[in-house]
Formats: structure tokens, sequence, C-alpha cells
């Protein structure tokens, strides 16, 4: 058994946690809460996952409680053939809407093609302007905009990748500048909402929040008894101006650090990060630090120096709970994963007892 009072394990679901005897190995490696980010898989997909949790984790005798991500206003690529694509730096992509005729556009001329689902965006976008895919891991610049190209039959964005890497189905799709966001909750997210209330899980997680309007707004779509707890995920620069209302409105927070390092200054990350959760502390509301803390466990079954030491120090700065995204949703070695989280958490606890939130982080488990 896990002492109580530790900083929790989130871990998302994907794939890679369907495959037989994962998700009780996460349980007994110390999972806490099970993720689904309602932007990847099917409601259907969801569903079958989150009863299996469930059903581990009675077995366990260990309470699991379930977040819901709900997507917000995030531009995506659809899917992929391959499901996966390596852009090099130097080649020409052509970002082009899922699913239309593209009879017109010519091979030599285009590059890859990468189909976006958000044909807004591709409206949007004007030459010079710089697209960021993937939490910001490849860049592109955009060359000539769908206006400019406006011959063809659908629209269409000629791009040049200034810094080249991979990029999968349904990856993230960000332009800090762009005025586009939808308000949140989007219309999607609604239904995902709906989802997770008929489910009842006990978070939510509302991405891009700015204000604590999104967060009214969703409390306002919550039934007055029985409702889940809201996490507010900080993502947005906006978030940041108007953190300490925000963490004042929600439930929960999270240091969503993959956005935030593309919406903000990547340099930045690691004092962000210490405000976010010095504030989340100092109120009283759990906060989650997410995003890449064992990323190179997506590949490898041993994660960098680096990578324990982030961990070490998030609990250090005063986290509540760390969470692991693609190293379990889609990673060769989730269980492997949580393991080392429980371990180097234990350990730095072991010697740095000082955070003040015991009870609150046993409240993040509150299964009903
Ligand atoms: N349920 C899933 N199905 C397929 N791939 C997933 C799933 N969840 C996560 N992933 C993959 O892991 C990556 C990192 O996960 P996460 O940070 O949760 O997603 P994102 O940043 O795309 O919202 C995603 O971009 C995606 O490639
Ligand atoms: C957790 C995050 O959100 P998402 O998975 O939606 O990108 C993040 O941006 O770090």
């Amino acid at each position: 058994m896990t002492p109580w009072h530790r900083a929790k394990i989130v871990c998302t679901l994907g794939p890679a946690t369907d495959a037989p005897g994962v998700i009780e190995g996460l349980i007994s490696g110390g999972m806490d809460v099970a993720r689904v980010n309602a932007s990847h898989s099917d409601s259907i997909t969801h569903s079958r996952r989150i009863e299996q949790v469930r059903r581990a984790a009675s077995e366990a005798g260990q309470p699991v409680a379930i977040l819901v991500d709900l997507p917000g206003p995030k531009f995506r690529l659809g899917n992929l053939a391959d499901d996966c694509c390596r852009l090099a730096e130097g080649a020409v992509v052509t970002l082009v809407e899922e699913g239309r005729a593209l009879e017109a556009v010519t091979d030599d001329m285009d590059g890859i093609r990468l189909p976006v689902r958000n044909p807004e965006l591709l409206q949007a976008l004007r030459a010079g302007e710089r697209v960021f895919l993937a939490d910001g891991s490849v860049e592109l610049c955009v060359e000539s905009s769908a206006t400019a190209q406006s011959g063809f039959n659908a629209p269409r964005v000629r791009c040049e990748v200034l810094i080249g890497g991979v990029v999968r189905s349904g990856s993230g799709i960000n332009v800090p500048e762009s005025a586009l966001l939808e308000l949140v909750p989007t219309d999607d997210d609604r239904q995902h909402l709906a989802f997770a209330l008929a489910r009842q899980v006990e978070w939510i997680g509302i991405s891009f929040v700015q204000s604590v309007d999104e967060i009214h707004r969703v409390r306002a779509l919550l039934p007055s008894t029985g409702a889940p707890l809201v996490m507010a995920k900080i993502e947005k620069r906006k978030a940041l101006v108007n953190l300490e209302e925000i963490v004042e409105a929600a439930d929960g927070v999270m240091v969503a650090r993959g956005d935030l390092g593309v919406e903000t200054d990547l340099a930045e990350i690691a004092l962000i990060q210490k405000r976010i959760i010095s504030v989340a502390n100092a109120r009283a509301r759990p906060v989650i630090t997410a995003t890449q803390m064992l990323e190179s466990m997506v590949a490898y079954e041993h994660p960098t120096r680096a990578e324990v030491t982030d961990v070490a120090n998030a609990v250090l700065d005063g986290t509540d709970a760390v969470m692991l995204s693609a190293e379990t949703a889609i990673g060769q070695f989730p269980v492997t994963a949580v393991k080392i989280l429980q371990r180097v958490i234990a350990a730095t606890e072991a010697r740095h007892n000082g955070s003040p939130n015991s009870k609150m982080r046993a409240g993040m488990t509150g299964v009903r």
C-alpha cells in the first residue's frame, strides 16, 4: 500500500492501456486518477475504458477517480495515413481540409499534405504567420494563405517546416496570436460533458480557461447535486493574468505545460509552474503538474535524469499530482512509467515531507 498523503498520479488512458493487464498494472503501480482525453478516441471506447478502470479498481480495493478532459477550442490535425509522419526541416507542407476532395492539388507543388479538422483555421492563416504542431515540437511558417491559393477547389495553405519533428493523427495545432478561439465550453465540449455526467465521473477538465467566465459557464451546465469537480487547465497567457480568481473559482487546477509552452515563453515555464502551484497551495486547491514528465518513456524503458529531476522538483514545488500523457496513452512502457513516478515521489517525499495539503490530496480521489 502506498501512503495516503503522497502526491497523486494521473494516467491518461489510450490504446496502450487497452492491452491486457495494463490497467491493473497502472493501479497496482500507483495510479490514483485515470484521465480520459476527450480529444482522442470515440465515446464507445471512452466508456469501455472507464468501466474497465472502475472494475479493476474495485477488484484491487483501491480508489481511482476518473477525469474527463474536455477538448476546448483546440485546432487539430486530422487522421494521417500512417497515423504518424516525420516532417524534415525545410520541407514543404500543405495544410488541407480533412475529408475534402483535393483533385486540383498536384503532389510536386504540395510537398506533404497534412489534413486539418478546422476549415476556419485554414481561412484565417496569413503568409508569414507561425504555426506550431504537437505542443510546439514542430514549427511551420505560412508561405501562402488559402486566399492566395483560391484557384483550388478546397482551401489549402502552403507552409515551410522551420523546425522538424514527428506529428500524429489528432496532434494539436497552436497559433498563439490567433483570435479565432471559440467560446468555452464549445458545442463539442457540451457533448463530452453530457457523456461525463452520464458516467458520473469525479472530475472534468476545462481546456483553455482564460477567466472565471469559462468556469461559471461550465458550472451552469452541471446538476445541483452529485456534480463532478471542475479542474481549470491553465494553458493560456490570459489565464495567468487572472490566475488568482480562476484558482478560487475552480475545484482544482492543472499546469498544462504542453499548450502553456507554446502559448507563453517556453523559457519561463518553470517559473510559471512554481507560481501556479504556489497560488493553488495558498488556496487549498489541488494542482496537477502535467505533460512530458517522462516523455522519453514513450519509446524507452528508462527515463532521462532530467525527467526524474523534473518530477522530483514538481513535488518539491508542492504539486499535489503529476500526470502522464502519451507515456501511458500510446507509450511502450506505461506500467514501468507509473512505477518510476511512484518511486521518485516516494524518494522525494521521504526527505521532504513539506506539503501542507495532505487532506486535500486525499480528496483528489474522492471516488463516488
Ligand atoms: N486516447 C488516445 N488515443 C490515441 N492517442 C492518444 C490518446 N491520448 C493521447 N494520445 C497521444 O498522446 C499524445 C499526448 O497526449 P495528450 O497530452 O493527452 O494529448 P493532446 O496534447 O493531443 O491533447 C497525443 O497528442 C496523442 O498523440
Ligand atoms: C495537458 C495538456 O492539455 P492537452 O492534453 O489538451 O494538450 C497540456 O497542454 O499540457
